[in-house]
């Protein structure tokens, strides 16, 4: 059986950052679920047909983290057909053997409820949007606007929302490094594998 691990979280909180460590640690696959949303938004046309007609280089798109590809990927989001035509890529996806991350909105919950680690990545409004507006040489006042905007209506929407599993562990990295992150995430990977 792979080892999963599922992390969620609102946007720029650090679940890729994360998710990318922790398949380099434990030499697992990693998947940025966000990704296939961005991408599919990006296509235009149908969304539904775009959802199923994704191939690698839409996947390889250079405008694809963008706010603006963001915010295209949360309105399509919230489509449930768009979803589901999503969904047997990411299973196959975390079926690798030894084990696959996968980051997003609903792996803990929707995608992968039996992961064997679920991490709820979480920092302030500000700091998200601070670390975000760094990233894409943004401005910051502008960025959290956007980022709320998006978590609200990744949050509201009927399908997938936004939400921490039952089972999952909060992981606030407002006012840690991202060393320290990723060592707390290690840690709980070690816990639950019993290391
Ligand atoms: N703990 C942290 N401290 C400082 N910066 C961070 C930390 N975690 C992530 N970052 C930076 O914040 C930005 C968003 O992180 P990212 O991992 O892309 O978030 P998400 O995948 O949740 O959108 C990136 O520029 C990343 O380098
Ligand atoms: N598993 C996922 C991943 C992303 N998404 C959607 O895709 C958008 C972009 O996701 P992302 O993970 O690339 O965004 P960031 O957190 O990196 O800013 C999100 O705002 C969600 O609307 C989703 O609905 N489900």
């Amino acid at each position: 059986m792979p080892f999963i691990i599922a992390i969620d979280g609102p946007a720029a909180s650090g679940k890729g950052t994360i998710a990318r460590a922790l398949a380099d640690r434990f030499g697992f696959h990693h998947l940025d679920t966000g990704l296939l949303y961005r991408a599919t938004g990006a296509k235009g046309g149908d969304p539904v047909a775009a959802a199923h007609s994704l191939n690698a280089e839409d996947l390889a798109r250079p405008d694809l983290r963008s706010a603006e590809a963001g915010q295209a990927a949360s309105r399509i989001a919230a489509i449930p057909d768009v979803r589901e035509a999503l969904v047997a890529f990411q299973h196959r996806f975390a079926a690798q053997d030894p084990g696959a991350v996968l980051d997003g909105r609903d792996i803990g919950t929707v995608i992968c409820p039996d992961a064997a680690v679920k991490l709820y990545v979480v920092a302030s409004d500000e700091v998200r949007a601070a670390r975000r507006a760094a990233e894409l040489g943004a401005d910051p006042q502008e960025m959290l606007a956007q980022l709320r905007e998006r978590d609200l209506r990744d949050s509201q929407r009927a399908t997938a929302p936004l939400r921490p599993a039952e089972d999952a562990v909060v992981l606030d990295t407002s006012t840690l490094s991202i060393d320290d992150a990723v060592a707390r995430a290690v840690a709980e990977v070690l816990r639950v594998r019993g290391d």
